[in-house]
């Protein structure tokens, strides 16, 4: 069954890695934690329905990896994000310090009008916390961000937290300050979801190269092939006009990495 909605809005979950942006997806949109979450590898997908505002949204949301070496993978699917979670790990202060380089991140490659709300993740560790919510509402206030304290745990201000970020765009679009027709907006109108776009050697319009499939075989030289592994990365295979223009991934060719 086909689903209606008025407006389909792409978001980001960006952030140090094992802060919970995966747990946080997760919760979001099984209303479940997420039980043995391993590290992402390069970027994965999930999208939900939410009523906001009296308006119907569906949210396509791109969780990234959060370790370094996924980095030039992961910014590809920058362009075109309406909105984005920024997330750390209250109990870890390496996670908020690395913020400001996120944050310059998703501003320069995604717009630098993109609404991100700051998550402070694992609320529920509060014995274990290494950054005030003082701090980090004072830094959520001068980098214009909006700010929230989440458990994906237990899932305390998750849905609020897409919810929020989702009703901001939504806000702005009313307001004329977002122009949902631009291009590069994230947002599409119902039924037309706005394309990922990624840049660099998984742009639309590369054609096909060895080079295509090195950038991919940097994303496996980190795994193993195994089944769950090919599974994995078949997630990310239709965003890559270079395998789907004819050329699926077998066994085979991850073995040849
Ligand atoms: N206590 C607690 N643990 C959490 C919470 N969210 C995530 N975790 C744990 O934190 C670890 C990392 O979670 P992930 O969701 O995989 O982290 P990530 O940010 O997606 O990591 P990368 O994919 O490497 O970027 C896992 O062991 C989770 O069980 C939370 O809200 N509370």
């Amino acid at each position: 069954m086909s689903e209606t909605y008025d407006f389909l809005f792409k978001f980001l979950v960006i952030g140090s890695a094992g802060t919970g942006k995966s747990c946080l997806l997760h919760q979001f949109i099984e209303n479940k934690f997420k039980q043995d979450s391993n590290h992402t590898i390069g970027v994965e997908f999930g999208s939900r329905v939410v009523n906001v505002g009296g308006k119907t949204v569906k949210l396509q949301i791109w969780d990234t990896a959060g370790q370094e070496r996924f980095r030039s993978v992961t910014r590809s699917y920058y362009r075109g994000a309406a909105g984005a979670l920024l997330v750390y790990d209250i109990t870890s202060r390496e996670t908020y310090n690395a913020l400001t380089n996120w944050l310059t991140d998703a501003r320069t490659l995604a717009s630098p009008n993109i609404v991100i709300i700051l998550c402070g993740n694992k609320k529920d560790l509060d014995a274990d916390r290494e950054v005030t919510f003082l701090e980090a509402s004072r830094f959520a206030q001068e980098n214009e961000l909006m700010f929230l304290e989440t458990s994906a745990l237990t899932g305390e201000n998750v849905e609020e937290g897409f919810l929020k970020c989702a009703r901001t765009i939504l806000n702005k679009i009313d307001s004329g300050e977002l122009d949902p027709e631009r291009m590069g907006s994230g947002v599409g109108a119902g039924g037309s979801p706005p394309s990922p776009q990624p840049t660099g050697p998984h742009r639309q319009d590369a054609p096909y190269s060895s080079r295509c499939f090195l950038v991919c075989g940097t994303v496996l030289s980190a795994v193993s092939h195994t089944l769950d592994h090919l599974d994995k990365w078949r997630s990310l295979q239709p965003l890559c006009p270079c395998v789907s223009a004819g050329k699926p991934l077998s066994v085979n060719m991850l073995g040849s990495f």
